[in-house]
């Protein structure tokens, strides 16, 4: 048989589930998970290599309306990757109860093959299940729909197999050995995202963004981090009383970090603060976030 390789688009609202469903589907932890919505910012690539195929997965920011310069980047990665997919993996929450304009809006004049995803089965029952595939099926009339929960791996092998069968023939586009488009910078940037967004309420996660300053790879990897937010009462409330909760992100941050590049990490991090730098572009573009 020849080569299939293509890429495929992982869409759908904030907290639907999306990078729960890429890491499982990759096999790997590339997207951080939190309970909260709009975890991720930047389109991330996971991609499942073997000699008969390539699959380019995109983890996608969720589909909102931008209020800010941060949210028009996240919003036009989306686009980004909904142009150049060869196949959309639209992700939805079984309980979601808002309407999905939004994201309906973004997936308009896509030519790229569609198959909707009912994700969090687990939390729910064989009725609403029934009823919401009937939904889609109406609204959509996807190539097909999966029932699936991401979180217990549950469906999908099936989704793999639908997504291998998908493919086009095409020769691989990646180097066989390469699994993202993101350096260990960015994954250790990210191991502290995911602190701050588990650690922290309100505003603060959505205020904050993470700078790799130093990654030494020596026998211990040295990585330094400056925390940015965007008041001084932010930076105050990072560090908690007596440094207390900055330490309690560093810990956990690090420990993800020791599994992830399988070293030992010493981790030194500080708290800056830049006012309003999610509306500035030059800081935007500093910190990677494209126009
Ligand atoms: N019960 C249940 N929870 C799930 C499932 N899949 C994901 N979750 C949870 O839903 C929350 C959001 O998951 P994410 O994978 O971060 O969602 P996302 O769509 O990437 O979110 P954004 O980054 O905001 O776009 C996390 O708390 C997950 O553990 C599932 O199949 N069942």
């Amino acid at each position: 048989m020849s080569h299939r390789a293509g890429f495929v688009s992982i869409i759908g609202k904030p907290n639907a589930g999306k990078s729960t469903l890429m890491n499982a589907l990759v096999g790997e932890k590339m997207s951080i998970i939190t309970p909260k919505a709009q975890t991720t910012r930047h389109r991330i690539l996971g991609i499942v290599n073997t000699d008969d195929y390539q699959i380019v997965f995109s983890d996608t920011p969720g589909v909102i309306k931008p209020h800010y310069a941060l949210q028009e980047s996240m919003m036009h990665q989306v686009s980004g990757s909904i142009v150049d997919a060869d196949l959309i993996l639209l992700v939805t929450d079984i309980n979601e109860t808002h309407d999905e304009n939004e994201v309906l809006e973004k997936l308009e004049g896509s030519l790229a093959p569609l198959a909707v995803l009912i994700n969090k089965i687990d939390k729910s029952d064989e009725e609403t299940v029934k009823a919401k595939v009937e939904y889609w099926q109406k609204k959509l009339n996807p190539k097909v729909i999966f029932a699936i929960s991401a979180l217990h791996e549950h469906n999908i092998k099936a989704i793999m197999d639908f997504v291998i069968e998908s493919l086009p023939e095409h020769a691989a586009y990646y180097e066989k050995d390469f699994l993202t488009d993101r350096n260990d910078r960015f994954f250790a940037s990210e191991m502290i995202r995911e602190q701050v967004f588990k650690q922290y309420k309100k505003e603060i996660p959505y205020s904050t963004e993470v700078i790799i300053t130093e990654f030494l790879e020596e026998e211990i990897y040295r990585i330094s981090a400056e925390i940015i937010v965007e008041r001084d009462s932010q930076k105050n409330i990072i560090i908690g009383k007596n440094g207390e909760m900055l330490k309690i992100v560093g810990t956990y941050a690090r420990r993800s970090m020791e599994e992830f590049f399988q070293r030992k990490v010493y981790l030194q991090m500080f708290v800056k603060v830049i006012g309003d730098w999610r509306s500035k572009k030059n800081y935007l573009k500093k910190f990677g976030y494209e126009d």
